[in-house]
């Protein structure tokens, strides 16, 4: 059994568990304990719940990786982080010129430093270079426990250098590993953790990830990304009973450096924030996908492996615009607009349809519950925020605002004789993603001019799902793309057959479909939505 909490098996209001030897050993803990006995740290009579991430891992002069990584990763995750250093290293995007290891005795002295004063909830672990600092902190954990412990395996960098030797395996398998609530290595990582067999393909990665849950970890996820003819990136998950393959594409960038630090921190981070591991890594997913595809022009320095930017979300804020960019416009590619009416014909929950879609790959929903009372409305929209959001997909409401504020959902949408757009963004305010229908190019270029975050453009072909609605066609919905600078999605009578016809017309802000009766109307919507999704993606190739 782990002596560290296993974060599934305490309750979310519960920061220190009775016997937690933190809360004996530090004054202030205890003192927020008996006083308040939930989460939540008392300071001048306000209280603030502070989830806190301790990394614990080497300095890149680049900034890319290493405790530079996991910082920004926390930050942009709104975490906070402490760091203790283990390493210094010289090195830049053309590789690692010079590595400094801290005596092991300043790394203890830096964790006691830390963890005996401040309530970290899970420590993230990266680049441990000697076989003493694994050891000092795997003392510490012991004599601090944490919620979680996130190991990721930092063996090798990007650049191929060496950062961890063989001598520091020992000690992970006998000693770290059986600690660790999940540990994060790559194909190459699995392998010198397995003796030096080479992981080729998925089940490789399935086989190794088993055998490394016998190290003790209750954890085990294998990065695929670096696997080879992959269209693909392909992530293993195991937690001793099922395996998840988690699914990403690839994106086309030189600047992936620092990408397996973030992503184990910002998992670390997702646990500090109170979600469960398979929510914490399919979020973290998606966030190392969205910031490399925002980053892929990037340039910074002249080697073959680039940083990317974390802080994507604050891309048109660093470009003196007024609206903050939280929205991916490549969301847009699959979107699942719901029906309370095909809902009851085939007898089901808004949420169970969700469900589907979002397993089938939905990459935005929207709930378009046209006939539901408003409380109902409202109740289902909080049920469904949380499964999108462990999911990472955002969550619109049409046409309430009132409902989308009630269960601060990530957006709204509104048609032309709806709440004006720029009621909506007063509203909202510059976070929340705004979308609005247009049929002409006047109406598109007023959505700008509102603050929408992207345009629904249609009937683009007939249908039945909205009565007396006109259609733009083909011509019409190019018209509207070449008249604005927003992203637009096409919605109206659209399904496998014609999903290709839509994507093919030549204009970069088209993103992808809305769709309602070619998902919902369906015997099985996961099915249905798996293979729109699968056309959908195989077109967004070939327009890139
Ligand atoms: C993505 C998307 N585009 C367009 C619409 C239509 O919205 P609206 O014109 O307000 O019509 P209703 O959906 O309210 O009937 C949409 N819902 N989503
Ligand atoms: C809401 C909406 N707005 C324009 S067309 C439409 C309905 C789209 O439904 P379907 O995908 O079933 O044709
Ligand atoms: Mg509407």
């Amino acid at each position: 059994m782990n002596e560290l909490c296993h974060i599934r098996s305490i309750p979310s209001s519960c920061f220190c568990s009775p016997n937690s030897k933190t809360s004996q050993k530090n004054p202030r803990q205890a003192l927020v304990k008996v006083q308040a006995n939930r989460v939540s740290i008392s300071m001048h009579n306000s209280e603030m719940k502070v989830p806190h991430v301790l990394t614990v891992a080497g300095s890149d002069s680049g900034g890319g990786a290493g405790i530079q990584a996991d910082l920004k990763a926390c930050a942009a995750r709104r975490v906070y982080c402490s760091t203790v250093i283990t390493a210094v290293t010289a090195q830049n995007t053309v590789g690692v010129q010079g590595v400094d290891i801290v005596p092991e005795e300043f790394v203890a002295e830096q964790l006691r430093s830390v963890l005996s004063d401040m309530h970290v909830d899970v420590v993230k672990t990266g680049m441990l270079p000697s076989p003493g600092i694994v050891k000092v902190l795997c003392q510490s954990l012991r004599e601090f426990p944490v919620r979680a412990l996130v190991v990721d395996p930092v063996m090798v960098s990007t650049s191929g250098d060496v950062l961890s030797g063989p001598s520091v395996l020992a000690g992970f398998r006998e000693e770290l590993l059986p600690l660790a609530d999940i540990v994060t290595p790559n194909i190459k990582e699995a392998a010198v953790l397995l003796g030096g067999v080479p992981l080729r393909s998925v089940s490789d990665m399935r086989a190794a990830a088993k055998l490394i849950r016998d190290m003790g970890p209750r954890n085990v996820l294998v990065k695929g990304g670096d696997l080879p003819d992959s269209s693909d990136s392909t992530d293993v998950l195991f937690d001793g009973e099922e395996f998840y393959e988690l699914r990403s594409s690839r994106v086309n960038t030189r600047n992936t450096h620092g990408t397996g630090c973030t992503l184990a921190s910002c998992i670390a981070a997702e646990l500090a924030k109170g979600s469960s591991i398979l929510e914490a890594v399919r979020a973290s997913k998606r966030f190392i996908e969205t910031a490399l595809d925002y980053s892929k022009d990037l340039v910074i320095g002249n080697g073959t492996q680039g940083p990317f930017d974390h802080f994507f979300a604050l891309k048109n804020i660093s470009q003196n615009s007024t609206r903050q960019d939280k929205f991916n416009p490549n969301d847009l590619l699959l979107y699942a607009v719901t029906d309370s009416r095909m809902n009851r014909k085939w007898g089901r929950s808004i949420l169970d349809a969700v469900k589907a879609a979002i397993e089938g790959g939905a990459t935005i929903v929207q709930l378009r519950e046209k006939d539901v009372e408003t409380q109902e409305f409202l109740d289902a929209a909080k049920v469904c925020l949380e499964v999108c959001h462990s999911y990472g997909v955002p969550l619109i409401i049409n046409d309430r605002i009132d409902v989308a504020l009630a269960c601060d959902a990530d957006g709204v949408h509104v048609g032309q004789s709806d709440m004006p757009a720029h009621v909506a963004r007063t509203l909202l305010g510059p976070e929340k993603i705004v979308g609005v229908s247009c049929k002409t190019p006047e109406q598109a270029q007023q959505a700008w001019i509102d603050g929408a975050d992207y345009i629904g453009c249609g009937g683009v072909y007939p249908t039945t799902t909205k009565e007396n609605n006109s259609t733009v066609g083909l011509d019409g919905l190019k018209e509207v793309c070449l008249a604005s600078k927003l992203p637009v999605v096409a919605i109206g009578g659209i399904g496998p057959s014609n999903a290709h016809s839509i994507m093919e017309i030549d204009v970069p802000n088209l993103k992808g479909v809305a769709v309602v009766s070619a998902l919902f109307d369906r015997e099985c919507i996961l099915t249905a939505t798996r293979n729109l999704h699968s056309l959908l993606s195989e077109a967004a190739k070939l327009k890139k």
